[in-house]
């Protein structure tokens, strides 16, 4: 397996970890999901894998890449699996790039300094780069600076840097959440053409639950720091099991859906509300007075699981 997290937790001050044993994997060639609100997590986690933990945070259970836990390795070996092993794109690519400095800087400087290529090398490569993404006259664009381009282009130098290295695993944080329409439908073509190319394996981070469905293989639902549920993609999205899931459909909307949205009452918790039962009971429409002490376990149901214990009933 090319990333197997297994129990994370990780608990920065909170009243409550950040993370409750959270497990989830993903294999060569799949395109993995992590969905949640505002808060849930995804972020935390994403970081995570290349151990960027928040300040002062202390973290349990393993993140393995290709095998190795990285929560454990030596800093030689973080450094090697930061530089080529996993990328991760974020959300808004002008706050990737250095405005002062010209694209072609961008994209060369961490191979030089972090592969070890030569200067020419990594130019030549930038290029090759920039038209596998699908920019035109990529000696131009590496000339320019950062505002010369569109968001859309400058997402797909991002994506040119997030391949430089070859790696493994591409960890995409929002990465197509601050794009106008057209623009995300690009670029999500792009993610899966150059993921499908390379066999990438790919964790997906997205608040639209629709997105994720129609976009990853499979997809685990984060609440409160909990994965609520863990499924095919098709599974979950025509046949959600837990009710926050179902929630998350409901309310997020889909272009000729005629139906009224639903929006989930009520917020999601904060670091500092604590339960003794299942977390979303307070803001679940099926909850009963039982679910509140109910201890969230992952439940078998088909093709993965829900934490749910009306699922469990
Ligand atoms: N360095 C930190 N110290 C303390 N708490 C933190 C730190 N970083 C994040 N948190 C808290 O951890 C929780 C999860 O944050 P995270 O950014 O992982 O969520 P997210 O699901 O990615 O949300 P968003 O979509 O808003 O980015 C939040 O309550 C956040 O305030």
């Amino acid at each position: 397996m090319l990333l197997s997290v297994e129990g994370l937790t990780i608990s920065a001050g909170g009243r409550r970890p950040i993370l409750r044993e959270v497990s989830l994997a993903v294999g060569k060639g799949e395109i993995v999901g992590l969905v949640g609100e505002s808060g849930s997590g995804k972020s935390t986690l994403a970081r995570a894998v290349l151990r960027l933990l928040p300040a002062g945070a202390s973290a349990s259970g393993r993140v393995l890449v290709s095998g190795e836990d990285v929560l454990a390795m030596d800093q030689g070996r973080l450094r090697s699996l930061r530089a080529s092993q996993v990328s991760m794109i974020y959300q808004d690519p002008r706050s990737s790039l250095n405005p002062v400095r010209r694209v072609g800087d961008f994209l060369t400087e961490r191979m030089v300094h972090t592969l070890g290529r030569s200067k020419a090398e990594a130019r030549a490569r930038a290029v090759e780069l920039l038209a596998a993404v699908g920019l035109r006259d990529p000696e131009l664009r590496l000339r320019q600076y950062p505002h010369e381009l569109s968001g859309g282009m400058l997402q797909r130098v991002v994506v040119a840097a997030a391949l430089a290295a070859d790696p493994a695993l591409l960890l995409a944080d929002e990465a197509t959440s601050a794009l106008d329409v057209t623009t995300q439908a690009e670029t999500l073509a792009l993610l899966r053409e150059v993921q499908a190319e390379r066999e990438l394996g790919m964790l997906f981070i997205t608040h639209d639950l629709h997105l994720a469905a129609s976009f990853c293989d499979r997809v685990h639902v984060l609440y409160a720091g909990t994965v609520v549920e863990s499924r095919p993609a098709k599974e979950l999205f025509e046949d959600p099991r837990h009710p926050y899931t179902a929630g998350l459909l409901a309310c997020t909307p889909e272009l000729d859906d005629p139906r009224p949205l639903r929006p989930i009452p009520g917020r999601p918790p904060s670091l500092d509300d604590t339960f003794a039962g299942c977390p979303f009971a307070p803001r679940c429409p099926r909850a009963e007075d039982a679910c509140e002490e109910w201890s969230p376990r992952p439940v078998t149901v088909s093709g993965g699981s829900a934490a749910c214990r009306l699922v469990e009933a």
